[in-house]
């Protein structure tokens, strides 16, 4: 039987109860194929590492070790949510990493943006390869491989994780969502009890924020785009828009203009407001967002964010823009 293919006869995951048997299926599984052997997972906070880790701390607990990377570029609370439902509710053997330092350092002065992601991926392998070096005994490495992983590798076998490690770090691969679509992916995980702001979240850059502090990143660009994210995240949930509006995010250029505050003059960071809709991310339709809520934003972003005087909405659908601005 090929094992990356779905079978036709798997029915689709669609309730509580259905999620119930998979994972009870998968428990079994995870047992059977791991033993007392120890498991290495790379845990993003993302749905899929996260899923897969809840799974595994269930069937095997302490046999797993998490390793999560802090490298800078993640949204506004993800890292210590990540410690706080690993480690504080699960009980799970979590690695926490502050590499922060390190990956700015890496980055300063690089402005090309294809360059950027470059030493953002190559600079988080070199970190968990490091990170799986101080660890005994590891047979197999967890990941949360998704079936559209799959169909977009062609069967090809989807090392879409953490690939790229050396020679001989090669671990047998346990990937209990592997034949499962994304909307299956995250009932699993509401199942398993994860929070709902872990298992719905929006789509969210491997490079993370680093690819939204345009250009070469700073420091307090970085904390700029940050902590806008974090208003407009919570505006739109107060404001009934998560979970209606695809994806929604704000950018920070690296370059200033004049502005005026108490009675000063101002030479501050615009920060870009995007909110865009699509049905496969090909193509992308500007969110309507009331004027009002824009206002409301803006008065927040330039009052509560250091260094920001000025805030833009991007009203450019895809194409002629991406969703993305790097
Ligand atoms: N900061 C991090 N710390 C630990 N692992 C990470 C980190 N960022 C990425 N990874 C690992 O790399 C994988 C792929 O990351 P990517 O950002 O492409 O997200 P993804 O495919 O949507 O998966 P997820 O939903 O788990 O984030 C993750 O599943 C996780 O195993």
């Amino acid at each position: 039987m090929d094992n990356n293919k779905r079978p036709e006869s798997m029915k689709r995951i669609t309730t509580q109860a259905l999620a119930d048997t998979f994972i009870g299926e998968q428990i079994e599984k995870i047992k059977k194929q791991v033993g007392d052997k120890k498991v290495l997972l790379a845990l993003s906070g993302g749905v899929d590492s996260s899923v897969v880790a809840a799974l595994l701390i269930k069937a095997i607990g302490k046999q797993l070790v998490c390793v999560h990377v802090n490298h800078g570029l993640l949204r506004k609370g993800e890292p210590e949510q990540v410690v706080e439902v690993f480690r504080n509710q699960m009980n799970a053997n979590l690695i926490y990493v502050d590499a922060v330092d390190r990956f700015l350092d890496k980055l300063a002065g690089i402005a090309d943006p294809e360059q950027k992601r470059k030493i953002i991926g190559a600079e988080f392998i070199r970190v968990f390869e490091e990170e799986a070096r101080k660890q005994e005994g590891i047979e197999f490495l967890a990941q949360g491989t998704i079936y559209p992983d799959i169909i977009e590798s062609d069967g090809v076998k989807a090392h879409h994780n953490v690939g790229g490690l050396p020679d001989d770090m090669q671990f047998e691969l346990v990937e209990p969502v592997r034949l499962l679509f994304k909307d299956e992916v995250r009932i699993v995980g509401k199942a398993l009890g994860l929070p709902d702001n872990m298992v719905f979240r929006q789509p969210f850059p491997g490079p993370g924020l680093g690819v939204r502090c345009l250009g070469a990143i700073t420091r307090d660009r970085l904390e700029a785009v940050r902590e806008s994210d974090a208003i407009l995240r919570e505006e739109f949930a107060k404001n009934g828009l998560e979970g209606k509006v695809w994806q929604y995010f704000t950018a920070v250029p690296d370059f200033k203009s004049v502005g005026v505050k108490d009675g000063a003059r101002t030479f501050a960071y615009p920060v870009i407001i995007r909110a865009v809709n699509t049905v496969d991310a090909m193509t992308a339709t500007v969110e309507d967002v009331p004027f009002s809520l824009l206002q409301h934003i803006t008065e927040r972003i330039t009052h509560e964010v250091q260094g920001v005087n000025r805030v833009l909405y991007d009203l450019t659908p895809k194409p002629a823009g991406t969703i993305e601005w790097e």
